[in-house]
């Protein structure tokens, strides 16, 4: 397209041909399909062209002789040859025949005469119709005979002067036809050229569509790119709004809550100015409390020292209550009968034919402590003789008396074993009295024994002195000894009974504490732990004897329940320091012991098998060993009476054969002038026991009038 302007100047200059209107070019090409006609148009032509450029000297001559009608014209040629040849002296071979009077050919000019549209210019000279001349041959022919040859003569003359014409005119147009063709060849060339020129443009404007078409895909993806970008903004556009809508509704009530902030802190800040008022008045009040306070403190602390002070007056006056009593004291209690005593032999006997005489002389005193047995002896001659044996001890406990009661009686000895006393109390008497029952008690809670009552007491104590500024750390033994040597009754099953831990009993003279290796010591940390520590210790006895109770009942089990103490101040509130603290140290050993039977027992046996289905031997050195260490303890105490009265007499210091037996060398600090003991008397109540309870009963008068001494603390720093 952009190569038409180009056309038009091409042709512009060569401009419309004014020689002649037959090879006349349109002024302007304006269009391709005109370009395309007239390439067309001229493409045609070459084959015309070369026909024409072939026959073209032949077609000069038919132009002249044969394409115009020669029949008219004939008579004259005739006459003009015949003419001639007169004129020329009759030879007629020889002379030139004239060229037949013919205009032009009409249809090589007619040919191209619609490529002449819009010329102006018509032809400038134009041959005659053949009709004019056929007219004026007839006009000729008709003057024939007038005009003869002159006529004729004149004839040729025109014909000649017209063929002049026509040459003349033919070259003209030859001239003409020559420039136009070589004005057309370089259209030819020139519409070439525009049509590789067009070609080029073809392929350019096909590789420019191409690209255009690239483009407007790519356009047209670009649109859609963004059409889509579009959408996803429109969504987000209309999530926005949503948010903006939320946002404003958020807005909104962020603002009424504002207000309703707003109206409140004014209230509130009315209240604070009311309440700083009040401060203020709260502050000089404060002032005032703190100064009183400041007062009460100093009163406090004042207390607190009296406090101290007034613990250690209780202590003092507690310990010489004690003295008072009697360092080492006797309880004696009586066992009621039981429905198994009722049924001996199988026979169904009365309690009152089983009952030994046993009186209580003063049942309604505070503290009845007379006790009176009567023994029958048997007469040589009448009736048995019947004496009357009144035995006083510390306490007499009768049949009825319950647990509760008669720990009541000791629970100021715990007390001092919480004070840092080292005490010692165990139960003496034959087998069956109520030992066990004694220590160790029932399984309910009624029937607590004195060494679950006496942990608990251990705790209740340690946690009122706690409050008068006194830290405890308590922990417990609990071991057996049997046939002289001692048994871990906490430790594992296997290493109960068996010679795998050897237990030796070590003394500190100066703490005057006293400890057996390998023993197993368990922390307590509540009263409760007694119970499993008391079960734990039957079970470990059943596995060594066949007959639990038989064991119970030949060996002797010590319950050692330990406790050290710190003074270390008190703390004026919850997890506030502790002040006041003395650092005074002090610890105490309570030793609850259960013997073996002390029944006399026959030993004059070698053989056989003895009671409890041991073998004599066995029974025998058993029975040995109970008896040296019963007699120990006897001597033991003995020993400790004879010092005391030694040593207030001035006579010096007596020995106490401690390592006699293996129980008083391990209870040497707590059976002592300066530790606190108690003995139980268990009676049994039977008629048949009367002499061993008489036994008991002299071999406890003799404890119970010995004098050990004054207590003192052990452990103490
Ligand atoms: N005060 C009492 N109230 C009720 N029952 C008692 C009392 N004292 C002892 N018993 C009962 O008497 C029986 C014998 O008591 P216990 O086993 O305590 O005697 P023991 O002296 O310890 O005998 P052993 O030396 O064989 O151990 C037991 O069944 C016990 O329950």
């Amino acid at each position: 397209m952009s190569r038409l302007p180009k056309l038009r100047s091409t042709s512009s200059p060569t401009g419309p041909i004014s020689t002649g209107p037959t090879l006349g070019l349109p002024s302007t090409i304006t269009t391709r399909n005109n370009l395309k006609r007239k390439a067309d148009t001229i493409e045609e032509e070459p084959d015309d062209d070369a026909e024409y450029q072939e026959q073209r000297p032949r077609r000069k001559i038919a132009a002249l002789g044969t394409a115009r009608p020669t029949r008219p014209l004939q008579p004259a040629r005739t006459a003009a040859a015949n003419g001639a040849r007169i004129a020329s002296g009759g030879s007629s071979a020889a002379a030139p025949l004239p060229k037949p009077l013919t205009k032009p050919r009409a249809p090589a000019i007619t040919r191209t005469a619609p490529r002449i549209r819009g010329t102006s210019a018509p032809p400038t000279q134009r041959p005659k119709p053949p009709s004019a001349n056929r007219a004026r041959v007839a006009a000729g022919r008709n003057a024939g005979s007038r005009t003869g040859a002159n006529s004729i003569d004149d004839e040729i003359m025109t014909e000649q002067a017209n063929l002049a014409a026509l040459r003349s005119q033919h070259d003209t147009i030859s001239a003409q036809l020559a420039e136009s063709r070589a004005l057309d060849s370089n259209h030819r060339r020139e519409l070439i050229g525009f049509s590789d020129e067009i070609e080029q443009l073809k392929k350019k404007h096909t590789t420019e569509i191409e690209e255009l078409q690239e483009k407007m895909q790519q356009r047209v993806k670009d649109v859609e790119d963004v059409s889509d970008e579009l959408r996803l903004c429109r969504e987000d556009l209309e999530r926005e709004r949503e948010n903006a809508t939320q946002l404003r509704t958020t807005i909104g009530e962020g603002e009424t809550r504002i207000s309703e902030f707003e109206a409140r802190v004014s209230s509130l800040e009315a209240q604070n100015a009311e309440l700083r008022a009040q401060t203020e008045t709260l502050e000089a009040s404060l002032s005032d409390t703190k100064h009183h306070l400041a007062a009460s403190d100093a009163k406090l602390l004042e207390l607190k020292q009296e406090v101290v002070e007034a613990e250690f007056v209780r202590r003092k006056l507690h310990n010489m209550v004690q003295e008072l009593k009697g360092n080492i004291r006797v309880f004696c209690r009586v066992r009621p009968i039981l429905p198994a005593d009722t049924s001996s032999n199988g026979q169904r006997l009365a309690s009152e034919d089983l009952a030994a005489d046993i009186k209580y002389p003063d049942p309604d005193a505070e503290t009845p402590n007379m006790i009176q047995l009567t023994s029958s002896t048997p007469a040589f001659s009448g009736p048995p003789r019947k004496e009357t044996h009144t035995f006083t001890f510390d306490r007499v406990f009768a049949p009825q008396a319950s647990q509760v009661q008669v720990f009541e009686e000791i629970e100021l000895l715990v007390q001092s074993v919480v004070d840092g006393y080292n005490v010692c109390v165990f139960a003496y008497g034959q087998t069956g009295s109520g030992k066990s029952w004694t220590m160790e008690g029932g399984s309910g809670e009624e029937q607590a024994g004195m060494i679950p009552r006496a942990v608990e007491q251990v705790f209740r104590v340690a946690g009122e002195m706690r409050n008068r500024g006194w830290e405890y750390h308590i922990e417990g033994e609990f071991l057996e000894i049997y046939n002289e040597t001692i048994h871990d009754l906490l430790t594992k099953e296997s290493d109960y009974d068996s010679s795998k831990k050897k237990h030796e009993i070590k003394h500190d003279p100066k703490t005057r504490t006293t400890r057996v290796t390998n023993i197993t010591t368990v922390p307590l940390t509540s009263p409760s732990q007694v119970h499993t520590l008391l079960s734990l210790a039957h079970s470990r006895r059943s596995v060594a004897a066949t007959l639990v109770n038989e064991r119970s009942s030949r060996s002797h089990s010590v319950f050692i329940l330990r406790i050290s103490g710190t003074h270390v101040g008190i703390s004026s509130e919850p997890g506030a320091p502790l002040t006041g603290g003395t650092g005074e140290r002090c610890s105490g050993c309570l030793n609850l012991v259960d013997l073996a039977g002390s029944e006399r027992l026959n030993v004059s046996f070698a053989n056989g098998t003895g009671p409890g289905g041991l073998p004599e031997k066995e029974r025998v050195k058993e029975t040995q060993n109970i008896n040296k260490s019963l007699s120990a303890l006897g001597d033991v105490i003995a020993a400790l009476g004879d010092k005391y009265e030694r040593e207030k007499s001035g006579k010096g210091e007596g020995h106490v054969p401690y390592r006699n037996s293996k129980l008083t060398y391990l209870l040497q600090n707590s059976l002592s002038g300066s530790s606190k003991t108690l003995m139980f008397l268990n009676l049994s109540p039977l008629a048949v026991h009367s002499g061993e309870s008489l036994t008991s009963l002299r071999f406890a008068t003799k404890v119970n009038n010995t004098q050990i001494g004054s207590a003192k603390k052990s452990g103490k720093s």
